[in-house]
């Protein structure tokens, strides 16, 4: 970028964006030094089980809203039109499923890591398996959430690339691996509200510059900005009402679902209740995160009309231009730029740390804790510290591959969440719904479902078809009206529509759709593997690990049928199992946070006692004892 075209900050600019990063460190480090100042794993990790439902909820949309959705999606919008506003269809059944299937299984299971849910359900490999997957996942996700400001402030106005992913990694690291869960949620609070903010500075000032509300309007509509609902059935159409309403769903479910992130924050919910009100909360705001960066996109293209300054910007793609154009914007409103810049930090800041957190936590409950199950709270909290300053470290390297990708950041980010999300979904589905799966289909599931998906989405990087990219709305607007040749209109009408065949339409299938494909492709292969080498009945299964949706979805159908579909004891029922206690063996095997001595647990409405989760081989003993099988109605 030409210096010429640099815009520059001023000192308020400067002091604000500063004051955002003091605000945050001050936050971490008062939870660092208040309440059980963070010496127990319990509250480092879990914030002692206590938070409210608000600060959850806020929490909950920050993780997954970086400085990806506010320079991404103004981006998408601006060079594709509204069509990526239908996600928003995706957010009722994404959050619906999480808060009345997820939630209330791993809720009830008292666990610290959504992982340990597959040991309880299958073995320890396929616990295993599910968090190296996950940290694969968010390791490379941090990456980009970590370089995307850095990158689009340097190209915008010089800042220093290296000096800000180092700044905010270090501020990150620092205040996360001091002031655990806590810190992150309410720093999460604190920079959601930024985020919020900030968003709305642009857009307000935005609509003042372009005339008003509608001039702002007349320029999208003739821009072609506006796209209707497109039913298009072509799962190789980029972004259509089927790839983000319904495939979105999926994402949303691989996220809000099952996602260690997420769950964790489901977890130090008071109560079961307050969790999945806290879910229900997101609802709306994430739909507000969602109007906002659309309504922006819009607003850049009323003020900007289409032009296209990626040249002024050398080769870096859309995502600059949208801080370009925000800058520009700003220019001359002191204080403005230095906010919108916080927004952005404030958005990777809390999607980051969260990250960190839920990283530290995987890595001690199911990767060192069961090994170690002697380790005293104070190393195991000192190790979880250390953990937060490697993975730090980590995501630095890891900005530096995302350098390298080149793609829109917002593509990368969902590519991602497809790729490695959704195999991981289709294993707590496996799990979930199917109780006939066993844990040899579970990890031979996994590893199709990232096979497959890995295949497709690298074949999609590869040969450049991430979906067929219809010609911008603007050229085609330009280019279809009435002053070129008819021959022309109908060789570029021809040109967006050639069908690429074979593999070629394999690796253009949408990217919105592998959580989809990828999660039915592990459920698939895992039904298949587990029916080959010897299916599970239910009276196998760990009581409280399966959730009979089946039994639920097909309740009309004759018993003996549905005993055959298997999974047909409601969640509820199970729980009247849970009531035994637990032989002394399966305690302390990191399965089951262990409360400190004195430490009652807090109320909950959870069926499990804290300390344990009956046996299998207990359970069967009992059931047989008592004559009964798993289907016939337990007494309440
Ligand atoms: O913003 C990011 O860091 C990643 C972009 C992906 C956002 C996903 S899309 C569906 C859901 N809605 C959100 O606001 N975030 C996630
Ligand atoms: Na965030």
């Amino acid at each position: 970028m030409d210096p010429s075209n640099q815009k520059h900050f001023t000192v308020v600019d400067y002091v604000i964006f500063g004051l955002l990063l003091a605000a945050s460190m001050a936050i971490g480090l008062y939870h660092a030094f208040s309440g059980g100042r963070q010496r127990t794993t319990q509250e480092f990790l879990m914030a002692d089980r206590s938070m409210g439902c608000l600060p959850v909820s806020l929490s909950l949309i920050a993780s997954f809203q970086s400085a990806v959705a506010i320079i991404g999606v103004p981006a998408e919008i601006y060079t594709h039109g509204t069509q990526y506003w239908f996600i928003g269809c995706a957010y009722v059944l994404g959050l619906l499923i999480p808060a009345h299937v997820f939630i209330p299984v791993l809720y009830r299971l008292r666990l610290s890591s959504a992982y340990q849910y597959l040991e309880l359900r299958f073995s320890k490999a396929v616990r295993i398996c599910g968090t190296l997957t996950f940290i694969f996942q968010t390791v490379i996700y941090m990456g980009v959430c970590v370089y995307t400001p850095a990158f689009a402030l340097n190209a915008v106005t010089g800042f220093e690339l290296w000096g800000a992913v180092l700044a905010t990694g270090l501020v990150c690291t620092l205040y996360t691996a001091m002031g655990g869960l806590k810190a992150v949620i309410w720093t999460d609070v604190f920079q959601t509200v930024v985020m919020f903010a900030g968003q709305l500075a642009v857009i307000v000032v935005g609509v003042l510059q372009s005339g008003g509300v509608s001039e702002v309007w007349r320029k999208v509509w003739e821009g072609n900005r506006i796209s209707g609902l497109d039913l298009n059935p072509d799962p190789t159409e980029r972004h259509t009402f089927w790839t983000l309403g319904v495939g979105g769903i999926f994402l949303m479910l691989s996220l809000y679902g099952v996602n260690q992130s997420q769950v964790q924050r489901y977890l130090s919910a008071r109560t079961e209740k307050e969790a999945v009100r806290s879910c229900y909360m997101v609802f709306p705001s994430l739909q507000l995160a969602l109007s906002l960066s659309c309504v922006m996109g819009l607003v850049m293209f009323a003020r900007y009309c289409g032009e296209d300054h990626t040249d002024k910007l050398g080769p870096s793609s859309h995502d600059a231009m949208v801080l370009y154009f925000v800058m520009d914007m700003l220019q001359g409103l002191p204080g403005l730029p230095g906010l919108f810049v916080a927004c952005l930090f404030s958005a990777a800041l809390s999607t980051i740390s969260s990250s960190f957190n839920s990283l530290a936590t995987v890595t001690m409950e199911d990767l060192i804790k069961p090994h170690f199950p002697a380790m005293t709270e104070a190393k195991a909290t000192l190790l979880s510290k250390a953990l937060a300053m490697f993975y730090g470290l980590l995501c630095l390297a890891m900005a530096y591959v995302t350098h390298l990708m080149g793609e829109s950041v917002l593509q990368v980010a969902l590519k991602i969440f497809g790729m490695v999300g959704g195999p991981v979904l289709g294993l707590f589905c496996l799990g979930m719904f199917f109780p006939s799966a066993n844990s040899t289909g579970a990890v031979a599931g996994l590893g199709a479902g990232l096979a497959l998906s890995f295949w497709v989405g690298i074949g999609s990087i590869v040969t450049r078809s991430s979906g067929t990219r219809p010609l911008s709305p603007t050229c085609r607007a330009i280019l279809l009206s009435d002053n070129t040749t008819t021959a022309m209109q109908t060789a570029l009408s021809n040109v967006t529509l050639s069908r690429p065949s074979g593999l070629k339409r394999f690796y253009s299938l949408s990217y919105m759709w592998y959580s989809a494909f990828s999660c039915f492709s592990v459920i698939l292969t895992g039904l298949i593997i587990s029916f080959i080498t010897g299916p599970l009945k239910e009276e196998d299964v760990t009581p409280g690990t399966t959730y009979a949706l089946f039994g639920k979805l097909f309740r009309f159908l004759p018993e003996h049928i549905k005993k055959q579909l298997c999974c047909v004891t409601p969640t509820e029922q199970t729980a009247s199992l849970q009531q035994i206690q637990l032989p002394p063996h399966k305690e302390g095997n990191g399965l089951v946070p262990q409360y400190e001595d004195g430490q009652s647990p807090v109320e909950t409405d959870a069926f499990l006692p804290e300390t344990n989760t009956p046996s299998v081989e207990f359970e069967t003993a009992l059931l047989q004892l008592s004559g009964r099988t798993c289907h016939e109605e337990m007494p309440h």
